[in-house]
């Protein structure tokens, strides 16, 4: 469903990622890990077209998406949930909701049956709703797009544990869905590795692990060496 070859992006003259291959099959996981600026919003970013591409290819089905813009991309099923949490702070819950809305089986009740909260918050506007809600309204609105593939860029940062349980726990039910394709990027390593049977690892722009979470899981020496100090302390979530 999801094929990158050779794929070297970035900003302007800057070079992030460079030679990244990955392949995902239609309802597959993947977890994307890796220190702090290693290049996994940019391997995000570049998937959904919002950056330089210079060499590679991005394929998506059938189609060769590298030369199209995102909308384009979104359109043909890509759905993106930035680190940034994308919600309109002037919109209503309901609203947000309603206009991210492409026809499928993903509706408004079933993003309110998937996220409670988000019901009993309908009509309070983007601003009105804690940071925990902005996540599940931005996720939602992602899903209201009827997404085959959901990237999903740290969606746990910054919030609390019980918030974290929450969000897990819908991601568990969308996993169970078994046909929509989720990529997951995470700082918190062993919650990334038991929700994907296969991981990769970026470092300094490269993919320098990809296999089964369980093997990285196993060999905490390798995970060190990957993921270093920072992966291990975030390890113990
Ligand atoms: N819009 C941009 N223009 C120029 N450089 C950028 C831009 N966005 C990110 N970068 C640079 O690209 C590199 C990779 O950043 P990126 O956000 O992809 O890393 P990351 O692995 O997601 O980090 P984090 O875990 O901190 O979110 C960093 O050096 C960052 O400064």
């Amino acid at each position: 469903m999801l094929r990158l070859e050779g794929v070297t992006a970035g900003y302007g003259h800057t070079v992030i990622l460079e030679g990244v291959d990955l392949s995902l099959p239609p309802g597959g996981l993947l977890a994307v890990l890796g220190r702090n600026g290693v290049g996994k919003s940019t391997l995000m970013k570049t998937i959904v077209g919002q950056t330089r591409l210079r060499q590679g290819e991005i394929r998506f089905g059938s189609e060769a998406v590298s030369g199209l813009p995102s909308y384009r991309r979104s359109r043909m099923g890509i759905g993106y949930v930035p680190q940034t949490r994308d919600v309109f702070p002037s919109l209503t819950v309901e609203e947000n909701l309603r206009i991210a809305a492409r026809p499928g089986k993903w509706t408004i009740e079933r993003v309110f049956e998937l996220f409670p909260n988000l019901a009993a918050r309908r009509g309070n506007k983007g601003t009105e709703i804690s940071g925990g809600e902005q996540q599940m309204l931005s996720i939602g609105r992602a899903l209201m797009g009827n997404p085959s593939l959901l990237l999903l860029d740290e969606p746990m940062e910054g919030l609390a544990p019980v918030i974290v349980e929450q969000l897990l726990e819908s991601f568990r039910m969308l996993r169970q869905d078994g046909d929509l394709a989720i990529i997951l990027v995470e700082q918190y390593v062993n919650l990334a590795l038991d929700f994907s049977p296969t991981t990769i690892v970026l470092d300094r722009g490269r993919v320098v692990f990809s296999g089964e979470s369980e093997r990285l899981r196993r060999d905490q020496s390798l995970m060190a060496d990957l993921l270093g100090a920072g992966g291990q302390s975030k390890a113990k979530h």
